[in-house]
């Protein structure tokens, strides 16, 4: 039976189609030789206070539906990158998250901060597009790749001078995306089959993350007790959506979320 994944990778893979339809491999890489190059996001997540927060544009999901309108994903994102956030991820997946290409390119407007275009990765093309749209960094979710495309994604990611999030969701998962020698692995509370969140996958599978890669928590973050209880399990940065679009004060929340990270890593709270 096809999973949520399935269905949503389905469409990603027509929408593609209709995209490379209206612009051409020739168009897309005059684009890609205008763009300035890609930022490295590993010295700012790396030497973040606290944790670093991945702050997310999300508008809808398959779990939730619509969360927030965010007609103007640049103003959100200077929030956030006032708020301190280390990186911003913007969801492009249209059909489902309800997130398009113009947003990447309107938050690039406005922000200096590296970027993330989160999206369901399943052809090279889609690498291209990221970064001709000002995207320094690519997800790479490792249910949706077989080892082989997911080494020529993630290569072809390091060759455009953009660094690849590779998303798991158990240990055999995690073992394929080591294989790589990923500088970010993030492990994902929501399984992405079924949509339910379960934060024990974090930090259950965070402690394996070996040394000199950053673990990265992705989902679920409702409030600080959420991001203390990730960084107790070793994340290193946490990637959070719903919570900041719905909240009236996302630049405050990302401070907030930076503060209760420093406050475990001080040892002024205990669990
Ligand atoms: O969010 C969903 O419902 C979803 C469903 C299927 C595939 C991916 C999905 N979300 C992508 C993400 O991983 C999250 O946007 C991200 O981790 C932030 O999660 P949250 O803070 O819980 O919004």
């Amino acid at each position: 039976m096809p999973t949520v994944l399935d269905g949503i990778i389905e469409g990603v893979r027509e929408d593609l189609e209709r995209r490379r339809a209206v612009t051409s491999g020739a168009e897309l890489e005059a684009r890609l030789a205008s763009v300035a190059p890609a930022l490295d996001p590993m010295p700012g997540i790396r030497s973040a206070p606290g944790v670093a927060v991945i702050a997310e544009v999300k508008r809808a999901s398959p779990s939730k539906g619509a969360l927030a309108d965010i007609p103007e994903p640049g103003r959100l994102a200077r929030a956030y990158a006032a708020g301190g956030a280390s990186a911003i991820s913007v969801l492009t997946e249209q059909r489902r998250f309800n997130g398009s290409l113009a947003d990447l390119d309107e938050v690039r407007a406005a922000v200096p901060t590296p970027l993330l275009r989160k999206d369901f990765m399943v052809e090279a093309y889609q690498v291209t597009e990221a970064r001709a749209h000002g995207a320094d960094l690519i997800l790479l979710i490792v249910a949706a790749l077989d080892d082989a495309l997911m080494r020529d994604l993630h290569d072809q990611a390091r060759e455009l001078g953009m660094t690849a999030l590779v998303e798991v969701h158990d240990a055999a998962e995690l073992e394929r995306a080591l294989a790589l020698d990923p500088v970010l692995v993030g492990v994902n509370a929501r399984n992405l089959k079924t949509l339910e969140v379960d934060p024990r996958t974090v930090t259950d599978l965070l402690p394996r993350v070996p040394e000199g890669v950053v673990g990265v928590a992705e989902s679920g973050v409702t409030g600080p007790h959420d991001v203390a209880t990730y960084v107790r399990a070793g994340a290193g940065a946490v990637l959070v959506g719903e919570a900041l679009v719905r909240d009236g004060a996302p630049e405050r929340t990302v401070q907030a979320f930076i503060e209760a990270a420093a406050a475990v890593r001080s040892g002024a709270t205990q669990e």
